[in-house]
């Protein structure tokens, strides 16, 4: 059973959602390189992914990872992303095999498979589009960051199969607080809510897998992502779609 988790990048948007959702249900260790913004509710470790000794540190009694830290950005140069979200993994994940940690989660994303949209849109972000990826895809990454995310979920499969520790790589679409993005097909196609991003990510914490691609997105009419893994394997039950906003506002 899952208690005490290491969430790193808990200061970012993820981080929050995620606390926002399932704060009270875990004993919470937080991590990132910039102090808290406001008093945390939980232990707060202010470190640097890539540096092995304050990982090592960070690691100690924990039973699960919710890895998020990384550079996000589409447009993230290669230093960046060769930095802080290869090499951060690796060493994240070195530190969890060290201290025998079960679970590992780790935040992928959309766009290590972008360039499955490139001959395919703008049809297939619209309802009548049949086309789904559902993870057994290869992937196909639009820019460096997405290279970096399908890095990870490589680096994730490695430390499956030489350290046995359950992995499960959250290809996550387009986090929003409160509504959709609006005038934009591609990002209510992908949109994960607050609460189905929280949701997701307690069920990585308690489902039993062994290496797992999952997309993270709500249950959209428009979605070109296939929830059927997440639902199997995960026990995930997203409560939102996309299709219920009409810009800003809830009309179902
Ligand atoms: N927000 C979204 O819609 C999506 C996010 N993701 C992924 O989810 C993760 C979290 O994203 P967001 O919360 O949106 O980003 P964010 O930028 O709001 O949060 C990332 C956090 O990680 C920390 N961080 C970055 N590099 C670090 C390092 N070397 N050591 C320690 N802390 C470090 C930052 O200080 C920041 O607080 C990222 O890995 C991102 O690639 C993936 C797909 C969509
Ligand atoms: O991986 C990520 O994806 C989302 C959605 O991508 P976008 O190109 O449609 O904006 C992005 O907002 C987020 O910053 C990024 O980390």
């Amino acid at each position: 059973m899952v208690s005490r988790v290491l969430l790193t990048g808990a200061g970012g948007r993820v981080g929050q959602a995620i606390l926002d959702g399932i704060g009270d249900d875990y004993d919470w260790r937080l991590l990132d390189r910039d102090p808290p913004t406001e008093n945390p509710d939980h232990e707060f470790v202010i470190a640097d992914i890539t540096d092995p000794d304050e990982m090592r540190e960070a690691m100690q009694g924990v039973d699960a990872v919710v890895h998020l830290a990384g550079d996000p950005r589409p447009e993230a140069p290669w230093d960046s992303v060769l930095r802080n979200n290869i090499d951060g993994t690796k060493v994240v994940l070195d530190a969890a095999v060290d201290a025998d940690v079960d679970k590992f989660a780790f935040a992928s994303s959309n766009h290590a498979v972008a360039h499955y949209e490139t001959e395919r849109k703008p049809d297939l972000y619209r309802t009548h589009d049949e086309f789904k990826l559902d993870g057994t895809e290869l992937p196909r990454p639009g820019n460096l960051y997405g290279v970096s995310k399908a890095a990870g979920e490589t680096l994730g499969r490695y430390y499956h199969d030489e350290h046995d520790l359950s992995f499960v790589s959250v290809r996550i679409g387009n986090l929003t607080k409160g509504h959709p993005p609006i005038d934009y097909e591609r990002g209510q196609a992908m949109w994960l809510s607050h609460r189905d991003c929280a949701h997701l990510f307690d069920c990585c914490l308690e489902a039993e897998y062994d290496y797992e691609i999952v997309y993270g997105i709500s249950d959209n009419d428009r979605k070109y992502y296939s929830l059927e893994r997440a639902k199997e394997v995960l026990g995930y039950s997203p409560r939102d779609n996309s299709a219920h906003f009409d810009g800003d506002e809830r009309v179902e």
